[in-house]
C-alpha cells in the first residue's frame, strides 16, 4: 500500500454535536455516514477506518477496512496512536501516512493524489488547516516522530511539532480538504456553490432541508 489512509470516526451518537443546532440527531448520524462514504470512496483500497461504532463497520463492512478501537486508549490522539502501532506492527504502514477526517464533502480521489504529489520526501508533513485551525489532513512521512495533537486548534500544535522533530513542514492549501462539516457555517459554504450541492452529502442536506433552515435561521 503505497499511502494507507487512516480514518477516524467517532461514535455516531457523539459526533457532529457543533451540528445539533441545525440537524436532528439521527440527520446527524446519517450526515456523518454520507460523508464517511465519501472519504473512504476517494481512498479507495487504501482506506483504513478506525471506529468504535458497530453501525460504521456494517455500512462499511467489504468496502474496506475497518478497525476496531483500543478499549485501554482514551479519546482520538490515543486510539490513532494505538491503531498506528498496530499497523506499523503489522506492515499495513511503513515510512508514509495520510491521516484524513471522515467528514471532509469535497473530497475525491484525485485529492488525494494532487496531495501525495506535495510530499516533498522523507523527513516532511503536509497538513490542511481546516475553517476552523483544526488539521483536517495530515501527511507524515514518516509517522511517529512527534505525538498526534487534534483538538480545538490543533494545526498548529502538529505543525510546531514536526518542525521540534526536525521535520519540513508544508501547509497545502487544497480546497477540497479544506472543507469539513463541523459547524451550520461549514454547511452554508458547502451548499453556498454547485459543486457543494452535487455532492453526496450536499444533494443529503438539500433533500431534508438543511438550505431552508439556515435560511430561516438567518433571518
Ligand atoms: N475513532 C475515533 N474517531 C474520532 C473520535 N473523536 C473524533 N473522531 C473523528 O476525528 C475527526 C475529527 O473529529 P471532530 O470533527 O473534532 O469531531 P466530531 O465528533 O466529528 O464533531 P464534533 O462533535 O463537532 O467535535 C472526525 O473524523 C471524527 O469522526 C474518537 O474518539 N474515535
Ligand atoms: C479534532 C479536530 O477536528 P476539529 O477541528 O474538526 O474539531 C482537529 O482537526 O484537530
Amino acid at each position: 500500500m503505497s499511502l494507507p489512509v487512516l480514518i477516524p470516526v467517532n461514535r455516531l451518537d457523539r459526533a457532529k454535536g457543533r451540528l445539533a443546532p441545525l440537524l436532528t440527531e439521527a440527520e446527524r448520524e446519517e450526515l456523518s455516514l454520507i460523508t464517511l462514504e465519501t472519504v473512504a470512496h476517494a481512498a479507495g483500497a487504501a482506506a483504513l477506518i478506525l471506529t468504535a461504532d458497530p453501525r460504521v463497520r456494517e455500512r462499511m463492512a467489504g468496502r474496506c477496512r475497518v478497525l476496531e478501537e483500543d478499549p485501554a486508549a482514551e479519546g482520538l490522539n490515543a486510539q490513532l496512536e494505538a491503531a498506528i502501532a498496530r499497523l506499523r506492527a503489522d506492515g499495513t504502514i511503513a515510512d508514509r501516512l495520510l491521516i484524513l477526517h471522515a467528514d471532509l464533502p469535497l473530497v475525491r480521489g484525485w485529492t488525494i493524489e494532487t496531495l501525495d504529489a506535495e510530499d516533498p520526501g522523507p523527513g516532511s508533513a503536509v497538513l490542511v488547516r481546516s475553517r476552523d485551525g483544526g488539521t483536517n489532513a495530515m501527511l507524515l512521512h514518516p509517522p511517529g516522530r512527534f505525538p498526534l495533537a487534534y483538538g480545538p486548534g490543533s494545526f498548529e500544535r502538529h505543525a510546531a511539532a514536526a518542525r521540534a522533530a526536525g521535520m519540513q513542514v508544508i501547509e497545502s492549501e487544497n480546497r477540497e480538504l479544506k472543507l469539513d462539516l463541523d459547524t451550520p457555517g461549514d454547511v452554508a459554504e458547502l451548499l453556498r456553490t454547485a459543486r457543494g450541492q452535487q455532492t453526496a452529502a450536499g444533494h443529503y442536506l438539500l433533500a431534508i432541508g438543511a438550505d431552508r433552515r439556515l435560511a430561516e435561521a438567518r433571518a
